[in-house]
């Protein structure tokens, strides 16, 4: 891995915009307005009247005009990379139910062909990888161009700023961590148990360490890359570091999360960072630790438990309060208007200032958009 070097772009792929979405306009020369949304001054600890809302995975399978779009465009790939479709895509949650936060429709494995490494999702399989598991590969990876390899993540974000500007609303960009992202090259694609990880862990630690740390090298760059093109908070997800044992945790997926945030802070100190972590009911304190501004919650911590810990962890680091985020379960979007809206305040109380309601795991394809919109509703009529 050579510092600066940047390999030719051999994956670079290009899509073709078909009549069913509009051009971009030209927004050259329009200004858009820098004041912090609703969200970014609850996560500054501003005083606020409610909590902001949106929802993981918010963009995507459970809205019905993007299921139509998907017959237009059939590929994941497309979809998210011609900005006028992932415009649209991210906008459709936000128009449907005035989200605070509109986030970029993409993938954490978009930015991979910048590091020389190809990718697919197959609509019924998932993400599809050629495997990285030697050194010969652990060595062709480069770091990224985000400007050469994902222009298409730059034109969408500052589209966005523009399409939700005057709202109160953020634009939110996100990362996939090393850990998360390794899982997908090793294995090859979605995986189970991890087990290919898990031997390599063992077998050559080294290999994995080199691997982990041209990752997290890329995915700071391309988070400041999001930041500069108008993404107003950064979420980072190691969704599969909660299958580690604590042990291995913090091996090797805390200290790569860490040179991401870092990175992030080192160029963009005033702009929130949030981790997210699946099964993390073992990790928060660790998480706290990182000294990210936001540790998002899946629903199996109790919030009020969950936000006691977070703050002992943080105090006895020294460290200021954390933000929270999450946590409903995306399972009870299937319940009755009253559940959803008594659960919902349930979590509000419980999580007190400086939250983000959320799910605790990305919304499910099969959500009634109904439901999704009553839990949106229920803390946009909350008043502290
Ligand atoms: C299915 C899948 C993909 N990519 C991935 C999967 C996961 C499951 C697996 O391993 O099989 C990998 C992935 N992608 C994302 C994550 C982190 C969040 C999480 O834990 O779910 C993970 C682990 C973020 C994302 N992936 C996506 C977003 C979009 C932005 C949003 O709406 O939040 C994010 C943050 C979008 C995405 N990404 C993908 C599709 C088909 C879509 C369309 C939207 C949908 O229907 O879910 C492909």
């Amino acid at each position: 891995f050579t510092n600066g070097f940047t390999a030719p772009h051999t994956s670079a792929r290009t899509f073709a915009l078909h009549s069913t979405v509009a051009p971009l306009p030209s927004y050259e020369g329009q200004k858009i307005d820098n004041q912090d949304p609703l969200l970014i001054r609850a996560i500054k600890g501003l005083e606020v009247e409610r909590p902001p809302v949106w929802m993981m995975r918010q963009a995507g399978r459970h809205i019905k005009e993007y299921r139509d779009l998907v017959k237009k465009y059939p590929t994941f790939r497309e979809r998210s990379e011609i900005p006028e479709v992932a415009v649209e895509v991210s906008l459709q949650p936000w128009r449907n139910y005035q989200t605070d936060g509109c986030i970029l429709f993409s993938d954490i494995l978009t930015p991979l062909p910048g590091l020389g490494l190809d990718f697919d999702i197959s609509e019924n399989v998932g993400p599809v990888l050629k495997k990285v598991d030697t050194w010969d590969a652990v060595n062709a990876m480069h770091l990224i161009d985000p400007f050469a390899t994902c222009p298409f993540v730059d034109t969408a974000l500052r589209a966005l700023r523009h399409e939700t500007a005057g709202t109160d609303t953020a634009v939110l960009g996100f990362v996939g961590c090393p850990y998360t992202l390794a899982t997908y090259l090793v294995e090859g694609g979605t995986s189970k148990e991890y087990l290919e990880i898990k031997k390599m862990m063992n077998k050559d630690p080294e290999l994995l360490h080199t691997m982990l740390k041209n990752l997290a090298l890329s995915i700071g760059e391309y988070a400041n890359y999001q930041i500069s093109a108008g993404a107003q908070l950064i979420q980072i997800f190691d969704s599969w570091a909660g299958h580690l044992s604590p042990f291995d945790y913090d091996i090797f997926a805390a200290p790569y999360q860490k040179m991401v945030l870092d990175k992030i802070k080192e160029v963009n100190p005033d702009v929130p960072t949030v981790i997210y972590i699946k099964h993390s009911g073992a990790l928060l304190e660790r998480m706290a630790k990182t000294g990210v501004d936001v540790v998002s919650m899946d629903w199996t911590v109790d919030m009020e438990e969950g936000r006691a810990r977070l703050d002992a962890a943080r105090a006895s680091a020294g460290m200021s309060r954390c933000g929270v985020q999450g946590n409903l379960d995306p399972g009870l979007l299937y319940a009755d208007h009253s559940t959803i809206e008594e659960r919902t305040i349930d979590i509000i109380k419980k999580a007190g200032r400086g939250h983000v309601m959320n799910l605790g795991h990305g919304i499910e394809a099969t959500t009634p958009e109904e439901n999704a919109k009553k839990f949106v509703d229920t803390v946009r009529n909350y008043r502290y």
